[in-house]
C-alpha cells in the first residue's frame, strides 16, 4: 500500500555505512544526536534504543554488545533498561517483517530514506505489532523521540507512516504480504529470512517442525549456568542463585530471575559460567567419547573465548589429564588464558591447522569450528539479517581443514569432537562424511553419547543436532569421530 498523501520526510540513505560526501551535504547538527534547541525526548529507554539500531546499520555493531555498555554509560536500569533491551532485540530480530510492512505504508522505497527515520520507523512498527504497547503512546512516543533527533520536518511522515502500520495487526499484515508458500509464510510470519528457513526444513528433515523451529529461535533465549566441574555441583548453585537444575546437562541451572548473570557471586568467583546448555552438552559428549587406551593428553583446537576448555579442563582435573586449548586471535586466547586459571590447560596461539603441536599424539580432541552461528541467533539479535548465503561455502573449507588437522593430531584410536554451533546440513553432516570418508575415520554413535537428551538423531547422517523447540538449548551440532 503507498500514500500519496504521506508528507515527506528524510530522504538520505538510510541503510549502509552513511558516505563521506553525505555527511558533508547535511547542515545543522550530526544526526543522531542531540541539537542545539532540541531537547532529549525524555525517553531514556527508546532513546537507547535508536541509538543501538544506529549503530548496527552504520556500523555494523552487534546489538547485543552496543546497547549494555550504553546502558551502563546512561546509568540506565531497572523498567527503562528492561524496555530499552525488548524493544532493541526485539526489532532487530524482527527487522524483515518490519521492513516488508514498512514498505507498504510508506510512498517511496525504504533505502532512501533517512536512516534515523528508518530506525525510528522499524521502533514505532516493533511496538505497533509485536508488544503490548498502547498505539497512540507508541506513535506518539516515536514521533517525539524523531523531533528530538531530527527536527520537526520528518515527524508527520513518521506519525503517517506509523498510523498506517497501526490499521492491522502483525496477524493481519502477515496475511496480507506472505507469499503463497507454507514455507515463505512462516519465515515472515517468525521474522527469519527465507533461505535461513530452508537450511532449518532441511536440517530438520521436512517441515513438520518448521513453525515451532522458527518460533523457538524468535524468542528470547533463556540464561543457563554451569557449574564448574569438582567445585560445586549444579543443586548447590541452584540453591544459590534461586535457578532450577538443567533437564539435561549435569552441570546446568537454569536462571529463573533477570539481572546481569555476571554479578552472580558464584560467576563472579569463577565457581560458574554463564553457558548455554546446549555448549555444556557439546563439552560432555568430547569428554564421555570413547577412548581405546590411554586418556591423559586432551587438546581443543578452537578454544577462544574458553567456554568449552573450563568444562574441559575441569573434568581433565578430575581424570588426571591435561588440556591444550589453541585459538587463531591472540585476543580470544587470552580470554581462554583467564577463564582456565588455576585449571591443567597449557593456551596456545596460532592456527590449528599449522601450530607446532604434536601430531599423532592427543587421545581426545574437540574442534568446535567458526561456523555460521545459524543455531544461535536467538543470542544476536540482528545476524540472522547479516548472514548471507554465500558465506556458508568459506566456512566449510576451513571446517574440513580443521577437522583433518584434529585427525592427525589425534593418535590411532583417539576420539575428534567435532561440534558447531550450527545446524546447516553443509556445516555439520557434509564436513563431518567427507572428512571421515577421506581419512577412513570411524563415525561413532553420537546420539548414544547422550542417552538423556532425548531426539537428537540427525535425519540420514552422523551426530547430534540439538534445538531450541526440542531441547531449550542453542541448535549446536556434533559428532565423534575415532582415528583408525
Ligand atoms: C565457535 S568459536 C569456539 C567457541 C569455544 N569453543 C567456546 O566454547 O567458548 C570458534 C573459535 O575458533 C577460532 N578459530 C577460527 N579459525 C581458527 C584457526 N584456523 N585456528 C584456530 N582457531 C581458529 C576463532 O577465533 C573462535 O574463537
Amino acid at each position: 500500500m503507498t500514500d500519496s498523501s504521506v508528507p515527506p520526510g528524510g530522504h538520505r540513505s538510510g541503510r549502509g555505512p552513511r558516505r563521506k560526501d553525505d555527511r558533508k551535504r547535511r547542515s545543522g547538527p550530526p544526526r543522531g544526536r542531540q541539537g542545539p534547541g532540541r531537547p532529549p525526548s525524555g525517553d531514556p529507554a527508546r532513546e537507547a534504543a535508536l541509538d543501538t539500531l544506529r549503530a548496527v546499520r552504520e556500523d555494523a555493531a552487534y546489538a547485543n554488545l552496543t546497547l549494555p555498555k550504553l546502558l551502563r554509560e546512561r546509568r540506565i536500569s531497572g523498567r527503562d533498561a528492561a524496555l530499552a533491551t525488548d524493544l532493541t532485540y526485539g526489532t532487530c530480530r524482527a527487522q524483515g517483517l518490519l521492513d516488508a510492512v514498512l514498505g507498504a505504508c510508506c510512498d517511496r522505497p525504504l533505502d532512501e530514506l533517512d536512516g534515523v527515520v528508518l530506525d525510528a520507523l522499524r521502533l514505532g512498527a516493533q511496538q505497533l505489532l509485536r508488544t503490548r504497547i498502547p498505539p497512540h503512546a507508541a506513535v506518539s512516543a516515536v514521533v517525539e523521540l524523531v523531533r528530538s533527533r531530527a527536527g520537526s520536518r520528518p515527524t508527520g511522515f513518521v506519525n503517517a507512516v506509523l498510523r498506517r502500520v497501526a490499521e492491522r495487526d502483525e496477524a493481519a499484515w502477515v496475511d496480507r504480504l506472505a507469499p503463497p508458500d507454507e514455507l515463505g509464510r512462516l519465515a515472515l510470519t517468525h521474522a527469519h529470512p527465507r533461505w535461513i528457513a530452508e537450511v532449518f526444513a532441511q536440517a530438520l528433515g521436512g517441515p513438520e517442525e518448521l513453525s515451532a523451529a522458527l518460533a523457538a529461535d524468535d524468542a528470547r533465549p533463556a540464561v543457563h549456568l554451569a557449574a564448574r566441574p569438582g567445585e560445586i555441583s549444579a543443586e548447590e548453585l541452584a540453591a544459590i542463585t534461586g535457578g532450577d537444575e538443567s533437564p539435561y546437562s549435569p552441570y546446568g541451572v537454569l536462571l529463573t530471575e533477570g539481572g546481569d548473570p555476571g554479578e552472580l557471586a558464584p560467576v563472579r568467583e569463577g565457581l560458574a559460567v554463564v553457558q548455554d546448555e546446549g555448549s555444556q552438552l557439546v563439552a560432555l559428549v568430547a569428554a564421555r567419547a570413547p577412548v581405546d587406551g590411554t586418556d591423559t593428553r586432551w587438546l581443543d583446537l578452537c578454544a577462544g573465548p574458553g567456554g568449552k576448555a573450563v568444562m574441559l579442563g575441569a573434568l581433565a582435573a578430575i581424570e588426571g589429564a591435561t588440556l591444550d586449548a589453541v585459538d587463531r586471535a591472540p585476543h580470544r586466547a587470552r580470554l581462554v588464558e583467564g577463564a582456565v586459571e588455576g585449571l591443567p590447560v597449557r593456551v596456545h596461539t596460532g592456527d590449528a591447522r599449522e601450530i607446532a603441536l604434536p601430531e599423532d599424539a592427543y587421545d581426545r580432541v574437540l574442534v568446535d569450528a567458526p561456523c555460521t552461528g545459524l543455531g544461535a541467533l536467538r543470542r544476536r539479535p540482528e545476524a540472522r539479517w547479516r548472514r548471507q548465503p554465500e558465506d556458508v561455502a568459506e566456512l566449510t573449507e576451513l571446517q574440513r581443514s580443521l577437522l583433518r588437522a584434529a585427525l592427525e593430531r589425534t593418535r590411532p584410536g583417539g576420539v575428534v569432537t567435532y561440534a558447531t554451533c550450527s545446524p546447516h546440513p553443509d556445516e555439520t553432516t557434509a564436513v563431518v562424511t567427507a572428512v571421515a570418508a577421506e581419512t577412513g575415520a570411524e563415525l561413532l554413535d553420537t546420539p548414544a553419547l547422550l542417552p538423556e537428551v532425548p531426539d537428537t538423531a540427525v535425519p540420514d547422517g552422523p551426530g547430534v543436532q540439538l534445538w531450541p523447540h526440542r531441547h531449550g538449548t542453542d541448535a549446536m551440532y556434533a559428532a565423534v569421530l575415532r582415528r583408525p
